[in-house]
């Protein structure tokens, strides 16, 4: 690449960048925009070449393959000097992304999803932990793949992110303590272990003690049982950071409480960071003494929200990145849509497909997906009815209702119909035979070949897609 054009060629070609994206979103369509071509940032740019960067190798090779030629011609009406757009990965992304925002404020907007790193393959079902011997004794092993890097970025996550690098790049003890809170599974656990390994990775000499409140008590119970309480004091107040996990552990458990709160003020006191995480805000958890509630309160108290489409996707494309493997847009998308209760069985979802395919020896497709997930999907299922797809895609394209299960087989109600059977296939977890008896007593072979036609105008007709998709979505809420 050439010359790097300095300020006002950067912010020239930012705005032919903004420019060039509008024109993208109007053609591919706002799904597709937010999938693949919103998380691109402008890598830098000479006078006759330009740079993009995706975080993950395959959106790269995706963005390659399915957009790269539009994005140099949309470029070219731009600037006609532009001969060339490469598109590169650029693993490093989320940390720098993380570098401005912790120091900008912690509040900060973050593009989802964040940088993955390219990583060699694993097995989909890695055993969780890697023991860390230093902190084996007093504290729990913490997981290795529980880093910053693998922690994917997203609006319902980027508060508790941002605030987790902060204490985690802080040389000053910053927010005390920082209180993460939220949901089963939603990923508290890994930012804890990542604020542990950056600390340490950068300052070997702080000691850093993680451990769930489970643990605190069980130790506290046998240093009371072996009458060495002051062993247990003086271990736990000599730590730099005292990290402790699911604090609502502790609810109800009056003596380990007191020993907690002492410890607490002890830390504090001597300009110690502490980090706690709960499944409440402290004000919300039952069972611990006031005195408590408040101390953890006196910090900083960051919440972490359930999971939006656009995290889930970004968190899938990185697990895939991690383990190596290439799972088709379409599933990723698909288990993006079904699996919403949390991040813990989304990965076990994608796992899973995962697992069947190198064991089976088949390719994921999204059949083969909706088989493994048969269990998980019916439970998550939210019941969505075929009625209620027949109505929505007949107001959809402005036909009646009754169409659905006429026997008119003019293109202007059967594709319609193709893709009510097809969207009752996908969003419901009714039979073949059950959809045809819906839509006027077909036979299940036409309901195959409906799915199978949809698909196919999905892969080669973009608007097609996207009518699709909109209408999903609509069914989805
Ligand atoms: N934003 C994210 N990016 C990548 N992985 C994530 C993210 N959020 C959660 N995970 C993954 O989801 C799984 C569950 O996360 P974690 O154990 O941290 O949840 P938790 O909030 O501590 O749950 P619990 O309340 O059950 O303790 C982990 O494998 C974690 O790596």
């Amino acid at each position: 690449m050439g010359r790097l054009v300095k300020d006002s060629g950067t912010a020239m070609a930012k705005s032919e960048w903004d420019r060039v994206k509008v024109r993208l979103k109007d053609e591919v369509g706002d799904a597709a925009y937010r999938s693949w071509l919103r998380p691109i940032t402008l890598h830098d740019m000479s006078e006759d070449a330009v740079k993009l960067a995706l975080p993950t190798r395959f959106m790269r090779d995706w963005v390659n393959t399915h957009y790269a030629e539009r994005i140099r011609t949309l470029w070219g009406a731009e600037n006609p000097a532009i001969r060339n757009v490469e598109i590169v990965v650029e693993a490093a992304r989320a940390v720098s992304v993380a570098q401005n925002a912790a120091k900008a404020s912690v509040a900060k907007v973050v593009p989802s999803p964040a940088a993955a790193p390219v990583r060699a393959a694993a097995a989909p079902c890695a055993p969780a932990a890697a023991p860390n011997a230093d902190n084996d004794e007093l504290g729990a092993p913490l997981d290795n793949r529980f880093t910053f890097k693998n922690f994917v970025v997203g609006k319902p996550n980027e508060f508790a992110w941002a605030a987790a690098r902060r204490v985690a790049e802080a040389d000053q003890v910053s927010f005390n303590p920082l209180f993460l809170y939220g949901g089963v599974g939603l990923g508290k656990t890994h930012l804890m272990h990542a604020i542990a390994h950056h600390i340490r990775e950068r300052n070997p000499e702080r000691s850093v003690l993680y451990l769930s409140a489970e643990k605190f008590m069980y130790r506290f119970i046998r240093a009371l049982r072996g009458q060495d309480t002051m062993s247990f004091k003086e271990q736990f107040r000599s730590v730099d950071v005292l990290m402790i996990d699911d604090v609502q552990f502790i609810a109800g458990k009056d003596a380990t409480q007191e020993e907690f709160f002492h410890t607490f003020n002890a830390l504090v006191d001597q300009g110690r960071q502490i980090v706690i995480s709960a499944d409440k805000s402290p004000s919300d958890l039952e069972g611990i003494e006031e005195r408590l509630r408040s101390r953890m309160a006196c910090g900083l108290v960051a919440d972490i929200h359930a999971t939006t489409y656009e995290l889930r996707l970004g968190i899938l494309h990185s697990k895939a990145e991690q383990m190596g493997v290439l799972v088709p847009q379409k599933v990723m998308e698909f288990l993006a849509h079904k699996i919403i209760s949390n991040v813990r069985e989304l990965e076990g979802a994608l796992n899973r497909v995962v697992a069947h395919s190198q064991l089976v020896g088949r390719a994921i497709t999204l059949e083969t997906t909706q088989e493994v997930l048969h269990d998980l999907l019916r439970a998550s299922d939210r019941r969505i009815t075929i009625e209620e797809i027949q109505k929505k895609v007949a107001e959809h394209f402005t036909i009646k209702l009754a169409e659905m299960s006429s026997a008119r087989r003019s293109r202007q109600v059967a594709r319609p119909r193709q893709i009510a059977m097809y969207l009752a296939k996908q969003l419901t977890s009714r039979s073949l035979p059950e959809i045809g008896r819906k839509f006027g007593g077909r036979d299940h072979t036409t309901v195959m070949h409906a799915v199978k036609k949809v698909e196919e105008l999905k892969e080669c007709d973009q608007n097609f897609a996207e009518d699709v998709e909109l209408l999903r979505r609509m069914l989805q809420g």
